[in-house]
């Protein structure tokens, strides 16, 4: 079998010794190689990335419905990987093999390991969308279904890995203005915390924006959940995990309308009617507190200990005991049943949030280990 070459010039090759005349391609026939190379590598490329998605599922997660949609979704796209596209393939002529970019050969978190993935399944959809349609609408019509199948399961996927990281944060910072906020932040991110709260109630729009942009970038690449206070506008447009909302903020209904299901909703409490009510509204975790009196909440008056006492025995959703807490009064707080504790001062004026973090954190672990 002669096998014809990409080089649309006449040629007489030599085979054992017979000379055969190889067509040329035809232009129509380069262009449809071509085509039928992008697909294959894309087809590779899409289930590929749905492979890592279902590990994470699976082994990750042990969440087998969610695998079981990855599985379903990689043979959808296997079904189109049909002989002709795959006899196209030219690795050792694909000049993309050596391309690699940097933050390719590193990720910070498993979060950024599924974020990538789904980029490229997502990428790798719309690209067989459109090349598809030059070689079959049907394959077209089923990538561009398969793509916002694919922004579901992340939707979904996401949302299931904020809720874990979520239930397994002990430590939450809420953060006050200060002109080291970003190292403050990073130094507490680097002590194992897994919980950031934006909360400036005086700064500008564009410097919320700019800061918030930048802590939700840090607590990324340290694969923490990143919240902001009161505002679910700007929650929104730095792509926030969630946002924390007051007795007076706006009502949790509709900020789950804007939100919608994957992301978290905070709420303040204070006493258990409050509490009782934030359950029912399906809010993701609630704040119980000020515990005592605090310089960074003025006017609002101590809840102590009882009602700490009291979540520890009725809340049946993730709470943090917040409110004067720092490394001198954090075992009285446990003691009364808190096992996560919200802070600003100990940690935002701490000299070394690190030490202090890993401090807080080995407290809230000792009653029970890290779940
Ligand atoms: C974790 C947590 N708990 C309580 C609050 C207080 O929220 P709110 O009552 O809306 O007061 P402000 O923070 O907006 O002044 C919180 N921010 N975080
Ligand atoms: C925002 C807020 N809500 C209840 S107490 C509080 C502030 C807690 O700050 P600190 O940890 O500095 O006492
Ligand atoms: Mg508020």
């Amino acid at each position: 079998m002669v096998t014809r070459t990409y080089d649309n010039s006449h040629s007489d090759e030599s085979t054992n010794g017979v000379v055969v005349m190889v067509e040329p391609y035809s232009q129509k026939e380069q262009i449809q190689q071509v085509v039928y190379r992008i697909l294959d590598a894309n087809l590779d490329r899409a289930r590929e990335g749905l492979r890592i998605i279902e590990e994470w599922c699976r082994f990750g997660l042990n969440n087998a419905q969610l695998a079981l949609e990855c599985k379903r979704l990689r043979q959808e796209v296997a079904k189109w990987h049909t002989p002709e596209l795959r006899a196209a393939r030219d690795t050792p002529g694909d000049p993309g093999t050596e391309l690699t970019h940097p933050q390719e050969e590193q990720r910070a978190s498993i979060k950024s390991v599924l974020q990538a993935n789904f980029c490229r399944i997502e990428e790798a959809l719309r690209v067989l969308e459109e090349y598809g349609k030059l070689y079959h609408p049907t394959m077209a019509k089923a990538c561009k279904q398969m793509r916002y199948q694919v922004y579901t399961l992340e939707s979904s996927l996401m949302g299931h890995q904020r809720h874990q990281l979520l239930w397994r944060s002990r430590l939450y910072l809420v953060t006050s203005p200060s002109e080291t906020l970003l190292n403050n932040v990073e130094a507490a991110l680097k002590g194992g915390l897994t919980l950031l709260q934006y909360r400036d109630k005086t700064a500008d729009d564009s410097l919320r924006l700019e800061q918030a942009r930048k802590l939700r970038q840090l607590c990324h690449i340290y694969g923490a959940l990143f919240i902001v206070n009161d505002r679910v506008d700007v929650a929104l447009a730095v792509d926030a995990d969630g946002v924390h909302l007051g007795q007076q903020d706006m009502p949790v209904t509709v900020a789950r309308q804007l939100l919608g299901s994957q992301r978290l909703i905070g709420l303040s409490t204070t006493n258990k009617e409050e509490m009782q009510a934030a359950i029912a509204e399906g809010v993701d975790y609630i704040g119980v507190g000020p515990v005592y009196e605090t310089p960074t909440k003025v006017g609002k008056a101590a809840t102590g200990l009882e009602y700490v006492s009291y979540a520890a025995k009725n809340c049946s959703i993730p709470w943090f005991a917040i409110g004067g807490i720092d490394a001198n009064n954090i075992n009285d707080v446990i003691d009364a049943g808190a096992e996560r504790v919200a802070v600003v001062r100990s940690l935002m004026q701490a000299e070394q949030p690190t030490l202090v973090t890993q401090y807080l954190l080995s407290q809230l672990n000792r009653i029970k280990p890290e779940p």
